[in-house]
Formats: structure tokens, C-alpha cells, sequence
């Protein structure tokens, strides 16, 4: 699909994207792909780890295909916690086209903003601090390497959120991100990640995990020094090393053939740099294994939960006085034909109404500075503030 974009400051009809005020149309858009969805044709909500979740998606991929679908798809959210339901769902009505890569500044909506009526961390600063200086004390003390930790910030804005229009904000301020909106039980789930867990083309696995960050600056200089910073940075080094160690020793077992970057990049988005490693993989000769199949051997990644997993998961579920629910889980899509795309739901926003809930979380290793996850937490959720058009919030408090 080509898009041309004429020259002013928002129009969501041009993009059918005012379409979203229906709470049930889904959208993931990426670099490779846009997929819009509508209607629930077939739900499955069984948890990943569950013996029978494959067997549920054969089972609803058959019943579309017996009604004449030759590729049907199911979209929706992956929890972070595997024992937890999904929600997915094979829709009524779906497309998959090519992605929105026109001139996304296009779409930025000026007028669009909110005011904060009342705001509350979860933890507040104090119980962040104490849950920080706990994760330091169990690194010390404990064969866990790495944990992330998060906050959420509750907020109650002026007036009732206008998706489409947040949602052509989300896209114009962050052109590179994977962009989502999914509506789930609890509201809708929006934003803009800098993270793919997985892309599956046929049996060409792609996974660009991030790890290490650092708040980016305004002024040129700072913002450059930041980045070497970050690039030199022994404690960020590690940090992403664990990640990609983990990714690298799930996926030999199932893959012919792997290329890794032997030093990770940096990447931007318009408010973090991270250490980006792209990992690119084909699946063994005769490999039956779902993109499911990988997302369980993968998911939660190092850069989400910590290492080793089930270690940081259980002192996650201890420490973290919130449910992550859907935040640091995935989003995305799938085909009945083996290819899809996941995107972690990190920079993200749930959003019911005047209700808005944003998470971040970032990486804790023995050299972590109990402030500087403080900053990194709060600089990571400037993605969402920006796009709601929330001026004058100092997060850092
Ligand atoms: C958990 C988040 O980000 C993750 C944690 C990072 C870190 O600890 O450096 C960097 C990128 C993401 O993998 C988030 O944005 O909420």
C-alpha cells in the first residue's frame, strides 16, 4: 500500500486510523509490516506455558481455514508472566499491507495535550529505593545476576483519551519504533517500542534485543557525551551481554545457522540511547517449531525479567509491589503459515478513558546506582508523556 501524505499536521481519516476509536481494532505497525485487525472471530486465552496452547492455535487456525481463510491470522498480547493468560484472537476482519513509511512528522498533532490531574507512583520514590537496595543486597548474596525492576505511574487526565489521535502522535514522534495498539480487557494497550523479541519470515528467525540506556539530552554536546558514556560504560556492557548470551544459548538448539553482531550498536529513540544487538537465524532443515515454540524458549528475555530467569522472576513477583500484567509482555501478530512479528510492550501506556497507567523498568546489576534507575525509569516514560502532549511533568519526582 502506498500512502501519500500531504502536507499538514494530522488528519487520522486519510490513514483510516480514526477507526480506532472502535475499541476493538487492533494495529502493529513496523518497518516490515502493517497489520490492522477488527472483530473477534476466535479468542485463546490459554498461557503460553500451558501443554495445550499449541493445540488451541492449530485448533482455531483449522476452524478459519474451514471458512474459507487460506492464511489466517491471530493478534493481540503475550503477559509477561508465561503462566498467565493471553489474549489473542483470530479477528473478523484483517489486513496486512505495507507499512506506513512515509513522513511521519507529517502526522504530528500539536494541539493534542492533557493535563494531570493526579499522579501516583507504584512504587513511590521511597518504596523504589528500598526494592532497589533489596535486588543489591540478593545480587550480593544469591546466584542472580541481573533483575529489572519497574515502576508504573498511575495517572488521571482532564479529559477522556482520544486514541487515533494518540496514536498518530505515538507514530509521528517515534517514526523508527513498533507501534501498537490492542485493545484487552482492561483498557488499550498503546505505544511505541524500541524492541523486537521476534520476526519470523518462513524460517528466518530476527530478534534485536536492547539492553543498557541512557537518557538523552537537548544540548548536542551532552547528548553526545551520553552516548559515549553509555558506549563505555562497563556496567552497560554487562548488562547486554547477559541479554544476548541468553537469546544466543535459547536459540543454538534450534537454529542451522546463526550471524550475532560481535559488539552491540548504539540506538536512539528520541529520548534513550541503548546497546542494540541485532541476531539474525534460520531454523534447523525440517524445523517444526512455531513461532510460539520460540517465543517460549525466549521470553522473558534478560533485558524484561533478569538472570537466570526463574530466579529473577520469583524476586520480581516478591519486590514489585504491582502485576506487570501485559507491560513488558509482547504484542503483535501471527499467520497460520509460520511468519510473525513480536515487539516487546515496553514505552507503552494502558489507557481506559481518563485512566492512564505507563511502566518502565530497567536493568539491575551489582554495579547499579540506586538513582540512576530511578532517572532511567522516568526518562523512559517521556516516550508516553510526550506523546499524550503532557507539558511541564517533572517525572523525576
Ligand atoms: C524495561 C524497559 O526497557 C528495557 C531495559 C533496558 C535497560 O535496562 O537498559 C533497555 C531497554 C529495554 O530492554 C522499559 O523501557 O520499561
Amino acid at each position: 500500500m502506498d500512502v501519500a501524505f500531504p502536507d499538514y499536521d494530522y488528519d487520522a481519516e486519510l490513514l483510516s486510523l480514526s477507526d480506532q476509536h472502535k475499541t476493538d481494532l487492533f494495529l502493529f505497525n513496523s518497518s516490515h509490516n502493517l497489520v490492522r485487525a477488527r472483530g473477534v472471530s476466535q479468542k485463546i486465552e490459554t498461557p503460553l506455558s500451558a501443554k495445550t496452547f499449541q493445540h488451541d492455535v492449530n485448533k482455531v487456525f483449522d476452524a478459519e481455514q474451514r471458512k474459507g481463510i487460506d492464511n489466517p491470522i491471530l493478534v493481540g498480547a503475550i503477559p509477561f508472566d508465561l503462566d498467565q493468560p493471553c489474549q489473542l484472537l483470530a479477528p473478523k476482519w484483517s489486513e496486512r499491507v505495507k507499512p506506513f513509511s512515509a513522513d511521519f512528522p507529517a502526522f504530528k498533532d500539536k494541539d493534542f495535550s492533557h493535563q494531570i490531574i493526579n499522579h501516583a507512583f507504584k512504587p513511590d520514590h521511597t518504596g523504589f529505593v528500598n526494592m532497589i537496595e533489596a535486588a543489591l543486597l540478593t545480587l550480593n548474596h544469591d546466584d542472580l545476576k541481573k533483575i529489572v525492576l519497574s515502576k508504573i505511574l498511575e495517572l488521571t487526565l482532564d479529559r477522556s483519551v482520544d486514541i487515533p489521535r494518540l496514536l498518530t502522535n505515538i507514530m509521528g514522534q517515534n517514526p523508527s519504533a513498533y507501534h501498537f495498539s490492542v485493545p484487552l480487557e482492561s483498557g488499550i494497550l498503546i505505544g511505541a517500542s524500541p524492541e523486537l523479541l521476534i520476526r519470523k519470515e518462513g524460517n528466518t528467525l530476527y530478534s534485536n534485543p536492547l539492553a543498557g540506556s541512557a537518557k538523552r539530552s537537548k544540548d548536542l554536546q551532552e547528548d553526545r557525551r551520553a552516548s559515549h558514556a553509555l558506549q563505555q560504560s562497563k556496567k552497560d556492557q554487562y548488562e547486554h551481554r547477559i541479554v544476548v548470551d541468553a537469546i544466543r544459548s535459547a536459540l543454538i538448539p534450534m537454529v542451522q545457522s546463526m550471524k550475532l553482531e560481535a559488539q552491540p550498536s548504539l540506538i536512539s529513540t528520541p529520548t534513550m540511547w541503548h546497546l542494540s544487538t541485532q541476531i539474525e537465524a534460520i531454523l534447523a532443515k525440517d524445523s517444526e517449531l512455531s513461532i510460539f515454540d520460540v517465543i517460549k524458549q525466549l521470553h522473558p528475555t534478560p533485558a524484561m525479567c533478569g538472570t537466570p530467569t526463574g530466579l529473577a522472576h520469583h524476586h520480581i513477583s516478591a519486590l514489585e509491589p504491582h502485576k506487570r500484567g501485559f507491560f513488558s509482555g509482547l504484542v503483535g501478530w501471527c499467520d497460520a503459515q509460520g511468519n510473525g512479528e513480536w515487539a516487546i510492550a515496553i514505552r507503552c501506556a494502558e489507557v481506559a478513558s481518563n485512566k492512564v497507567r505507563l511502566f518502565a523498568g530497567a536493568g539491575v546489576v551489582p554495579d547499579s546506582c540506586v538513582e540512576s534507575e530511578w532517572r532511567e525509569t522516568s526518562a523512559k516514560m517521556q516516550t508516553m508523556i510526550n506523546a499524550f502532549g503532557i507539558k511541564g511533568f517533572n517525572n523525576d519526582d
